[in-house]
């Protein structure tokens, strides 16, 4: 199968101008194994979930075999089977109570016979569980992080799609687990393999081509020994040289001269080796032999000419307006944002009435203007959860038993159905002030401005430590569980390979991710706690930065601004 990408872009989720892959045209043929490499951020695993079809291009085309993956907003199911994913941190893309589970899930959307799925199992774990550690009813929690990576890599190659999508598949595997994947690749007879990596000694020896990317556009693409040869366009790039190649231009400095594209350390020290003897005949015949030049040097780098990367002062220009189109929330002084927040809710709190809590939520609706399109996404996930459970708790609530009544003795009683839904509606005006506050104050700032008010009732003798840590640590929850939650539905959509638009989850894939979500949030929340006790100096709060607390007129007008929005609701709570 060939994948082709035709002048394809992708733009950042919440800013349409930033691009974070810049007009890819790529063909990618079967039988290959191409490498993807570039400094970080440079946009190699973008690329690599776009093949994938966990992203959809802004814009461009991608085929495969000539077919379109993409297909009215949705991808193409039968082409999606064809693709395998690996991620960055393969251990995490685990989530079944036992191994078994977890074969059953990759293998699931193929659809294959109990024979095929069982002779596939005992080969992946013939090829991926040397220790035989894979015990089948085993929790893949109960692993080790190496074995975990072993088992993801497993699953993955179970599967046997036609071309593996590999995220730094080498981070963290030991060199026999190493070793066993390249022989994998190398055995493999169809298909082929993409493989995002900074671990260029151990796949340059293996690959066909490697194509270098840098702030999101391809710069160079080559045979790896080409590459080699232009270690500048490498260095322009960001990236490194391999071990052989950089004791090849070491070696040029002493005089010893090996061409660069000896990639493995057997090659290069029979290269060493050739360019030592030549040199010991020419001393020993006492000539002057200058260095014979190296191998291809001058040669350029097949495939397309590499284009100068954008200049760094650009992108830094680019990146700061793109923050300072966004920030004017960003920007304004904690304290303020807390003082709001906290006339807006006890103002929402207060609201016996409707019209009040309409009032009230004016001001909260209009917090949301100018924020990024990504953080109201992130708001639009907390909304739905919390209308379903709104109109559960209103119908509950509504539900009647009148064991006087002749026929039916269960009644509804809108009254109490609507007294409630004036209750769940005032915390939902909370919940969603509370989104706010977090979305647009960063983490640090927000435990600052906490801390600012709480220092007060510390004089007072009053033990509000814990109070602050619990306060912190519920806000930076709220952003938490977005994240994990998006990172979570990618993952299983990549193994589920469900044909759906991003973002969304299959209803059936809900139970397989909710354990696994609540494991890392609780893992999470653990690593949270520690590190903010450890922040505690003497079991004194976190010492106030001024530079991060900078009042200005704007924080004037906004506390100003909630304070008449208090007053107001006050006013008219009844
Ligand atoms: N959803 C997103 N919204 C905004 N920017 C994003 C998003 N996802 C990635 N980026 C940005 O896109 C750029 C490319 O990220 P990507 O993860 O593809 O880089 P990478 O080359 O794989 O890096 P690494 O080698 O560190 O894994 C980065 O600057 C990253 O911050």
């Amino acid at each position: 199968m060939t994948i082709e990408l035709e002048h394809l872009s992708v733009c950042a989720s919440d800013d349409q101008h930033h691009e974070l892959l810049k007009d890819i045209n790529l063909k990618l043929h079967n039988g290959t194994v191409t490498l993807l490499i570039g400094h970080t951020g440079s946009g190699k695993s973008t690329l690599l979930q776009v093949l994938a079809g966990i992203l959809q291009p802004s814009s461009g085309k991608i085929m495969l075999d000539e077919q379109p993956l993409w297909l009215k907003g949705k991808v193409d199911r039968a082409h999606l089977l064809r693709l395998g994913l690996t991620f960055q941190f393969p251990e995490q893309q685990l989530f079944a109570g036992s191994i078994r589970r977890e074969f059953a899930y990759s293998l699931r959307p193929y659809g294959l016979g109990a024979q095929e799925r069982e002779r596939r199992i005992q080969a992946a774990r013939e090829d991926f569980d040397p220790h035989g550690v894979f015990a089948m009813d085993r929790s893949p929690f109960a692993l080790s992080g190496g074995e975990q990576r072993r088992l993801a890599l497993a699953t993955t190659f179970a599967a046997a799609p036609d071309w593996l999508l590999m995220d730094e598949p080498t981070a963290g595997l030991e060199a026999a687990a190493v070793r066993e994947l390249l022989r994998l690749i190398r055995g493999r007879e169809r298909g082929g393999f993409v493989i995002a990596t900074h671990d260029l000694d151990t796949f340059f020896p293996l690959a066909d081509r490697v194509i270098v990317m840098d702030h999101g556009a391809i710069v160079a693409d080559g045979a790896p020994a080409d590459l080699c040869r232009e270690p500048e366009l490498l260095a322009r790039a960001g990236v490194g040289l391999p071990s052989c190649a950089e004791v090849a231009q070491s070696l040029a400095g002493r005089g010893i001269a090996i061409a660069p594209d000896r990639l493995t350390p057997q090659l290069a020290a029979e290269a060493i080796e050739e360019a030592l003897l030549v040199r010991a005949a020419s001393a020993g015949r006492g000539l002057e032999r200058s260095a014979p030049p190296l191998a291809g040097a001058g040669s350029h780098v097949g495939g397309r000419a590499a284009e100068p990367a954008p200049a760094p002062a650009a992108v830094e220009a680019s990146a700061q307006q793109a923050q300072r189109k966004q920030a004017a929330w960003l920007r304004l002084d904690p304290r303020a944002k807390w003082l709001l927040y906290l006339l807006l809710v006890i103002g929402t709190m207060l609201q016996q009435q409707w019209v009040g809590l309409a009032a009230a939520a004016v001001p909260v609706a209009l917090g949301f203007i100018g924020i990024p399109r990504s953080v109201l996404r992130g708001g639009v996930k907390i909304v739905w959860p919390f209308l379903i459970f709104m109109a559960m708790s209103v119908f509950l609530a509504g539900i009647q038993y009148t064991a006087t009544s002749a026929h039916l003795p269960i009644g509804f009683s809108v009254e109490r159905a609507w007294s409630t839904m004036l209750n769940v509606t005032r915390l939902f005006v909370v919940v969603i002030a509370g989104y706010w506050l977090a979305a647009t104050t960063p983490y640090g700032q927000l435990v600052q401005g906490l801390n600012w008010a709480l220092q007060y009732f510390k004089k007072a003798k009053l033990p509000v430590d814990s109070f602050a840590l619990a306060v912190s640590l519920i806000f930076r929850f709220i952003p938490l569980i977005l994240s994990e939650w998006q990172r979570f539905s990618t993952i299983v959509r990549a193994r589920g390979k469900a044909a759906l638009r991003p973002g969304t989850v299959r209803a059936r894939d809900i139970p397989a991710l909710v354990v696994p979500l609540l494991l890392s949030m609780f893992y999470k929340a653990e690593e949270m706690t520690v590190a903010m006790e450890m922040k505690k100096v003497d079991g004194k709060l976190l010492s106030l930065k001024s530079n991060l607390l900078r009042w200005q007129r704007a924080d004037t007008v906004l506390v100003i601004g909630g304070v008449v929005c208090f007053v107001l609701l006050v006013v008219i709570r009844k």
